[in-house]
């Protein structure tokens, strides 16, 4: 991105098995949000689309490749312009659900760890402000 922007896009990705959980990301505890589960992801790059951002990203940090064209917007959230820090935000998209058989699987490539989970146990992890926003946007309020 530029030098001074006032804001920063970034990219996240609500991904599904076929048995209906969900993959979040745990930050590790020097990160900013360190010790939080979010929807993996990251910062789109200047000049970059956000699916492709989105595909970069994921093989960065979960070591898996995703087809840009089957992901699908899925949420939006973003933080208060209202302070002097960039305004954040977030565009979440969805794919195709992950075959847990097959041989390569994600992994916290950068830290922290992967897990899955029912959207009523997303509910209830500790996330950051902007992801509570989108698994409320993506799940409604679980039961
Ligand atoms: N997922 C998420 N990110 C947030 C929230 N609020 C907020 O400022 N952010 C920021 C933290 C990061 O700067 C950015 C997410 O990008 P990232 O996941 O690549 O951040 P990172 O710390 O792993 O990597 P980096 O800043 O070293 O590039 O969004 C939030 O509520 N949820």
């Amino acid at each position: 991105m530029e030098n001074n922007p006032t804001w920063i896009p970034v990219v996240a990705l609500a991904l599904p098995e076929t048995d209906g959980r969900w993959l979040m990301h745990y930050r590790s505890e020097e990160k900013q949000h360190g010790g939080l589960w979010e929807f993996p992801g990251g910062k789109v790059e200047l000049g970059e689309r956000p699916a492709i951002a989105l595909v970069r990203e994921i093989a960065e940090e979960l070591g898996i490749g995703l087809n840009a064209v089957s992901l699908k917007p899925a949420g939006f959230a973003e933080s208060s312009s209202e302070c002097d820090s960039p305004q954040i935000v977030i565009m979440l998209y969805t794919s195709a659900p992950w075959d847990l058989s097959q041989l390569s699987q994600p992994r916290a490539l950068e830290g922290g760890a992967v897990g899955w989970f029912t959207p009523s146990e997303i509910e209830l992890l500790a996330k950051p402000p902007l992801d509570v926003v989108l698994a409320r946007q993506l799940f409604g309020r679980p039961a």
